[in-house]
């Protein structure tokens, strides 16, 4: 153990311990609320960039595992907690928590008062943080760099294929879970990934039933090369977005985003179908949402709304086969509640756009 700080831009210090190596960092702090799932969470790759701060306090207890990671490899800046289980206790466990995050060059602080840190973010919005092993100076003492570039870090570089015997659905990869590829997989479709900045030709030319557009870091605004590519392609093949997709969805089609104050981070968040009225625990990851005034001049109806800040949670499109959420249907980490909406978009392949229901 050696001490460490944690120093955010506004000046405000935290002090903790890096556990056995000092890898120093910087990024933007969040924090999720998620009480289990911590290994689904680093391996996010929508987390690119980012600290994360856990405000569950003691992170670890189940170890680490071969199967629980929805990405090769980390992408994420830095990991923060109160408490590193350092004794795990599972069948499936490999490796400590602590030793995972080290051997793939995570940098992470522990002993942190966390709660006062999530306040804090709470009550001053997120904002960019250095994790140092020397007492900090004053913050403005520090270069504090803009990450960009993000998705393009994340996203595969070549075609990945996956067989199987229904329809075929290319995912733009913007940073995809391994868990959306399992349920598209599961559902028996053929499955291509392509290259986040692949042409609209390239992905015609793979004569595709249906699109994804996946889950991915930063601000969705850096990706406005891609919105008329986006919104060709969406006119003529069913889709579903999810998180950054559904982002990308709503400003291809002339809509606005607008990061959030902190973000939603966990596994619990309630949102609400609104053709239904039943509401939903759902798992979200984001910073970003869609000005819900601006949806007004595109064909999009807000389908699904967060029930703590009334942010768009999810969207239809008026007549044509494109959906979307905010949210993560496919959990991992987090409640399966909503996963029927993959069987739903699935389904449609499938049997044909016929099969899709407009909003009246
Ligand atoms: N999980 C995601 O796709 C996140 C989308 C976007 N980067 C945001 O933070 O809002």
């Amino acid at each position: 153990m050696k001490e460490g700080y944690l120093l955010l831009e506004d000046g405000v210090v935290f002090p903790g311990w890096f556990p056995t190596e000092a890898l120093e960092g910087e990024g933007e702090v969040v924090f999720n609320t998620s009480m289990t799932g911590y290994q689904e969470i680093v391996t996010d790759p929508s987390y690119a960039g980012q600290i994360l701060v856990f405000c569950y306090p003691q992170i670890g207890n189940y170890g680490v595992n071969q199967q629980d990671k929805e990405s090769e490899r980390l992408f994420l800046n830095g990991v923060i907690t109160g408490e590193q289980c350092i004794e795990p206790s599972h069948f499936r466990s490999t490796n400590t928590f602590t030793n995972y995050l080290l051997s793939n060059g995570i940098p992470t602080l522990t002993g942190v008062d966390t709660r006062v840190l999530v306040k804090h973010i709470r009550d001053h919005g997120v904002m960019k943080g250095k994790l140092l092993l020397e007492k900090p100076l004053q913050a403005s003492t520090y270069e504090w760099k803009d990450q960009s570039s993000l998705v393009h870090d994340v996203s595969t570089t070549s075609y990945q294929h996956y067989e199987g015997d229904g329809a075929h659905v290319v995912v733009l990869d913007f940073g995809c879970k391994k868990s959306i590829l399992h349920l598209l997989q599961q559902s028996r479709l053929k499955v291509t990934v392509v290259p986040y900045d692949t042409s609209e030709a390239d992905i015609r030319a793979l004569c595709p039933d249906g699109l994804v557009l996946s889950n991915g870091p930063g601000d969705p605004q850096e990706l406005s090369f891609l919105f008329s590519t986006i919104r060709n392609l969406v006119e003529d093949y069913p889709t579903f977005g999810i998180c950054l997709g559904h982002q990308l969805l709503g400003l291809a089609y002339g809509a606005k985003t607008r990061k959030l104050s902190f973000g939603h981070r966990g596994s619990n968040h309630p949102v609400q179908e609104l053709e239904t009225g039943k509401v939903w625990m759902t798992a979200q990851n984001h910073g970003y949402e869609i000005v819900p005034e601006t949806l007004a001049g595109t064909p999009f109806h807000s389908h699904f709304v967060h029930l703590h800040d009334g942010s768009i949670e999810g969207m239809k499109h008026r007549y044509k086969p494109i959906t979307s959420v905010q949210f993560h249907p496919e959990a991992h980490a987090g409640p399966t509640d909503t996963s029927h909406l993959f069987n739903g978009f699935t389904d449609m392949l499938q049997k044909g756009e016929s099969s899709y229901y407009a909003i009246p």
